[in-house]
């Protein structure tokens, strides 16, 4: 493919999901000058252009936004009504590609002026190309459309589309949030470590290294999570003691609560901004 061939995709927000998107494009051959990002805080400009040499970075939206075949809105939330005022003329024939949180599709089309908007909720091992990114489209969205969505995202990891719009919210409480309910773990696990007597740093390796074993595992033998854990659990041995201190203290059920708690916040979110 030719430079030129490659059509623009324009980031409103050029913070950290934006940087594992462009990283990943750049990293599977993209040019740098078939991408534009919109960034008003200068320090985060600096870092993108320590970070991607060549990357064009603009401000504030200019005319220049108009060429964009793909625009990916990657700001918080709360800022979004604010950037679409400033982007709207500029954008509004182009496919609106969200990684925000909570707002809807509705809400994207009516601030970007936009008919064709895919969300998405991916998660941070983007950032490293092992995520996993949930997909929904509105009507207007061709199957084209969906073709470049997943091209853009592919070097980020795997992309899931849901029929409903609603299911994103429990794919943002499972995956989206979901890496920090493992690093909470970890964070768990290494403390117990470290009152046992191990270092800060032995504890860290061996927590880590047993939790990305252990789903490795998983996901390779594709065995069910209860038939692996059933494997570990000798009758009568420690891992029969420390589950049986699990159910004890009802952690499955709490884990169960807190997912649910999540999905609540995003559709508390989705309501703020309408739909
Ligand atoms: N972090 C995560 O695990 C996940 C985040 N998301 C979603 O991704 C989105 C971005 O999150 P994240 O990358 O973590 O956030 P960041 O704060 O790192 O990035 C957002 C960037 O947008 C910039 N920005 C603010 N206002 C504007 C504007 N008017 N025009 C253009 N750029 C603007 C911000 O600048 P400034 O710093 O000045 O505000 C910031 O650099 C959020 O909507 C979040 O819901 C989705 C999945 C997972
Ligand atoms: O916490 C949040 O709201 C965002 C969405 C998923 C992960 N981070």
């Amino acid at each position: 493919m030719t430079q030129s061939s490659y059509p623009l995709i324009a980031f409103i927000g050029g913070g950290n999901m934006a940087s594992a998107i462009i990283g990943g494009l750049l990293r599977a051959g993209r040019p740098a000058e078939s991408l534009l990002v919109v960034e008003p805080y200068a320090p985060q400009r600096d870092r993108l252009a320590v970070e991607f040499a060549q990357l064009p970075v603009l401000a504030a939206a200019d005319a220049s936004l108009a060429r964009a075949a793909l625009v990916v809105w990657a700001v918080k939330p709360q800022l979004f009504a604010e950037a679409a005022a400033a982007c709207a003329s500029h954008v509004d024939q182009a496919l609106q590609l969200s990684v925000m949180a909570g707002v809807r599709v509705g809400a994207i089309a009516r601030a970007s002026g936009a008919e064709r908007v895919v969300r998405s909720m991916p998660n941070t091992p983007a950032l490293i190309g092992q995520g996993i990114a949930g997909l929904y489209a509105n009507t207007a969205v061709s199957a084209d459309d969906r073709v470049l969505v997943e091209q853009v995202l592919a070097p980020t990891g795997r992309t899931l589309w849901v029929e409903q719009e609603s299911d994103l919210d429990a794919v943002t409480a499972l995956s989206g949030s979901g890496p920090a309910y493992f690093f909470y773990v970890v964070e768990a696990m290494s403390a117990a470590g470290q009152q046992m007597g191990l270092s800060e740093a032995q504890s860290r390796e061996l927590a880590l290294a047993t939790c990305a074993g252990a789903a490795a595992l998983a996901l390779q033998s594709g065995e069910s999570p209860t038939l692996l854990r059933e494997r570990v659990t000798s009758k009568g041995g420690t891992t029969h003691a420390a589950i049986s201190s699990l159910q004890a203290d009802g952690v499955g059920a709490a884990v169960q609560r807190a997912v649910l708690a999540a999905q609540q916040r995003a559709r508390e979110l989705g309501d703020e901004f309408g739909s």
